[in-house]
């Protein structure tokens, strides 16, 4: 074994690794917590009763060790797998608020909506791996959430 390839193998190295997935949904924000006249004031037009539509796009980070025989943090077929899970399937094509029990009392901000997908992709990954979601509401509008 040459001087590099050792050293390639010796060092324990640290990567991230980045899924993009795209979803369609619906909602309105609305809390019960909050008179009609406080949620026109606080939500505005997202407060219409009709609700609106976002083409939200997703972003899963994972952090680990690149192991040393496959070259991989973990398989992203295996992300796809989980994210398919945890993303598409309830959520694609659904009224977040009246489709997802999670949203029956809970705001469908993109803040609460990163939680809700931290919270249902941490019990399929393995322990700690999960690093970041990161939800694109719209072009303009992004949320970031770590876990804290
Ligand atoms: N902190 C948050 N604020 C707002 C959220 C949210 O999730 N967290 N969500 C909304 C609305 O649901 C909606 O996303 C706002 O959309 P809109 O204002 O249309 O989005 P843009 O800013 O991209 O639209 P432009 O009018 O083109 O600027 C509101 N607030
Ligand atoms: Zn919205």
């Amino acid at each position: 074994m040459g001087d590099d390839c050792k050293q390639h193998n010796e060092i324990e190295r640290i990567g991230y690794i980045t899924r993009v997935q795209s979803f369609s949904a619906c909602h309105r924000l609305h809390s019960k917590s909050l008179s009609d006249e406080e949620n026109k004031r606080i939500f505005g037009k997202c407060n219409h009763p009709n609700g609106h539509g976002h083409n939200y796009k997703v972003e899963v980070t994972v952090r680990g060790k690149i192991d040393r025989v496959t070259g991989m943090i973990m398989n992203l077929t295996d992300l796809k797998q989980h994210m398919e899970e945890a993303i598409m399937i309830p959520l694609d094509h659904k009224n977040l608020d009246k489709d997802v029990p999670y949203f029956a009392d809970v705001v469908s901000t993109t803040e609460n909506l990163a939680v809700y997908i931290w919270d249902s992709l941490a019990k399929l990954l393995p322990l700690n791996t999960l690093y970041e979601v990161k939800i694109h509401e719209t072009d303009k509008n992004i949320v970031v959430y770590r876990g804290e």
